[in-house]
């Protein structure tokens, strides 16, 4: 993330102006206390003379404790009304980053450390909150409660004035140095910590791969030296937060003794009365309780900036064009369960395939993975991918799902440019199996129903049918309500894989992509799955990135993938005789498939080559069951 945003002021300056009336509130409560205290010094004044001429106190003295009490109510007040202020800042941060992170571009984040993100939005925002509220306002008030003293200190005796603002302001270079300094180290600081934030999250998030690799000591030392180096330049802040204080104290107790030496010799030679001078005393310890505030607060404010800084730059995440949340775009009916959306969904207009690519060109930065991809998916069918580890057969998908941009090309749902389709239209439309499992903590539930939340009990009750989970449901000790952990624990990986169908099934799209959704399913359960979709078939376009050739041979159509190419189209028969490439495929799979899966062989003739559309040249017929092939199907 780049750091234009705290040049700009950005999205914090903004939600600090959304807090105008309690921080305009807090403020005038705060200056009523000012004035309150800086009177006090004044009737003290009058109390000391009244006492020097056998004058009555004692309305003095109720006059002084009024103003104690209201100075303590208005400070009390305005600390509620800022600190609320506050929080509601960091509220609204909190809220509008977290749309920020959701909505974000993938390309840009997936650049991002999910740790780090987690910092800025957590405990960045805790620390930008008391640097804009609670710092600035006591910057703000302590610092005219200084200006104030001075003012009257300087009505009281100008010459006792320049001695201690000659002592002030020597400490007070020194700590202007020293606040630069804080500042960069503060800024480090956060950042060291955004680190630590984002190694802790790269291990929980793989806690099952740490402890089966016995990096457990590995993990913490690694750890170790993250919070290490939060540590140093946490010192470092420190350091210079505690000189602070001290370089300001030595200026101020020179100026106390200079004063009082001076001063007594005024008082002695009658240049100043003794209620004066103890006037301007009572001024200058006035004057240092707040001075010491006003430069804490400073450094405080400094901290808070650096986080101010995090927070902005975060608010620059490009994000994905869509519609703003809660309001529906014409051409969108995905809202909920697709029974109540379907008919505000426009048809396709003229008989469309449900998904077209022409001529897709497609790199993750500047990495070429897809090029000239052309093909299209009728609406209705099973449409397998094949095609070796790597071949960006996952990569079609998100593309579809507008993940990602194409760098060259279209991309067309039913016949339109999903270029120009809002993002939650595209995502409503095409289901979505993820090769990784999917599943939430949460309920089993809350689970399914994610992508179609108004569901009703029997479409819930379908497509878990569908998904083949009803007796996985059944056998739970709370049936849908059981409760899941992260990442979906408490289920198999099948279990979880069938959960994820569900899910896309409940939405019920145009299109279902299943990115080797039966991966982790036993042969029964992939069989029971099959037969599910050839239903689902009836009904929509369903694309599989295949996993078994059970899958691919029962595919109406099947496309391979070559290095970012498409190699060949056709059914499992016709691309066994005609595209070498499949044959090594399948030729592996079958030697890997359980056999009761395993079509028929089909006669391979020697030296065949892929006659298919759009291939590129074809490599040399390799024998079957080529070991390391790395077949998919
Ligand atoms: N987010 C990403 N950033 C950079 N490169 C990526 C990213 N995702 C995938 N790739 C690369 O793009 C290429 C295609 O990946 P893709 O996941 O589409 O392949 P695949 O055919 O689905 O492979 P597999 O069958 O192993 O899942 C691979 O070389 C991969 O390393």
């Amino acid at each position: 993330m780049t750091a234009t945003a705290a040049a700009s002021g950005g999205a914090v300056r903004n939600l600090t102006r959304g807090q105008w009336r309690l921080l305009l509130g807090g403020t005038a409560l705060g200056l009523l206390g000012v004035v309150c205290t800086l009177a006090q010094p004044v009737l003290l004044a009058d109390l000391i003379r009244s006492a020097g001429d056998h004058r009555p106190v004692a309305g003095v003295v109720v006059a002084l404790v009024v103003l104690f009490l209201l100075d303590a109510v208005l400070s009390a007040a305005q600390g509620c009304l800022i600190g609320r202020a506050g929080e509601n800042i960091v509220r609204d941060a909190r809220v509008l980053l977290s749309g920020k992170v959701l909505r974000a571009d993938r390309a840009h984040l997936d650049t991002q450390r999910q740790g780090d993100l987690h910092t800025r939005l957590v405990a960045d925002t805790s620390l930008m909150k008391i640097a804009l509220t609670q710092s600035l306002a006591q910057i703000v008030l302590n610092g005219l409660i200084v200006v104030g003293a001075v003012v009257m200190m300087a009505f009281t005796d100008l010459w006792l004035l320049l001695i201690a603002v000659g002592c002030l302001g020597i400490a007070g270079t020194g700590s202007v140095w020293l606040a630069r300094a804080l500042r960069r180290a503060a800024l480090a600081n956060r950042e060291d910590i955004g680190d630590f934030g984002a190694d802790l999250q790269r291990v929980l998030t793989a806690l099952t791969t740490v402890k089966a690799a016995n990096a457990e000591g590995r993990e913490q030392r690694r750890l170790a030296e993250s919070a290490d180096r939060a540590r140093v330049s946490g010192n470092r802040v420190t350091v210079l937060n505690a000189l602070f204080t001290p370089a300001l104290n030595v200026g101020l107790q020179a100026s106390l003794a200079a004063v009082m030496g001076v001063g007594m010799a005024r008082v002695v030679s009658g240049s100043i009365s003794l209620a004066d001078f103890s006037a301007f005393t009572m001024y200058l310890f006035y004057l240092v309780s707040p001075l010491v505030l006003v430069f804490l607060s400073i450094g405080t404010y400094l901290q808070g900036r650096a986080a101010v800084q995090r927070v902005d730059e975060l608010d620059t995440l490009p994000q994905e064009d869509e519609h703003p949340a809660g309001t529906t775009d014409p051409a969108d009916g995905r809202s909920g369960a697709l029974a109540d959306d379907s008919a505000a969904r426009p048809a396709p207009q003229g008989d469309h395939p449900a998904v077209e690519f022409r001529d897709v060109s497609f790199g993750y930065g500047d990495r070429p993975v897809l090029e000239g991809v052309s093909f299209t998916v009728p609406a209705h069918g099973l449409t397998a991918v094949v095609g070796a580890s790597g071949a960006g057969k996952t990569t079609v998908f998100q593309l579809i799902e507008r993940f990602y941009r194409p760098g060259g090309g279209a991309i067309l749902l039913a016949g339109r440019d999903i270029a120009h389709l809002p993002t939650a239209e595209i995502r409503g439309r095409v289901g979505y199996v993820q090769q990784d499992n999917a599943a939430m903590r949460g309920t089993l539930r809350e689970n399914i129903v994610y992508a179609a939340p108004d569901a009703t009990e029997a479409e819930i009750a379908e497509a878990v049918e569908l998904a083949g989970l009803t007796e996985v449901v059944a056998e739970l000790p709370d049936g849908l309500e059981t409760l899941l952990g992260d990442q979906g624990t408490g289920l198999s990986g099948g279990q979880r894989q069938r959960l994820c169908v569900a899910r896309a099934l409940l939405q019920k799209p145009d299109v279902m992509l299943l990115d080797e959704a039966t991966a982790h399913l036993d042969s029964d359960a992939e069989a029971a799955l099959r037969d599910s979709l050839r239903g689902i078939a009836e009904r929509c376009a369903v694309v599989a990135i295949a996993h078994r050739i059970s899958t691919v041979a029962e595919a109406d159509r099947i496309m391979v993938l070559d290095e970012g190419r498409v190699r060949a189209v056709g059914t499992h028969t016709e691309l066994l005789g005609n595209d070498a490439l499949y044959r090594r495929l399948a030729a592996t799979q079958f030697a890997d498939g359980p056999v009761g899966e395993r079509p028929e062989p089909e006669p391979v003739p020697d030296g065949s080559q892929g006659a298919v559309p759009g291939s590129g040249p074809v490599p040399e017929p390799v024998p079957a069951a080529l070991p390391g092939a790395g077949a998919v199907l």
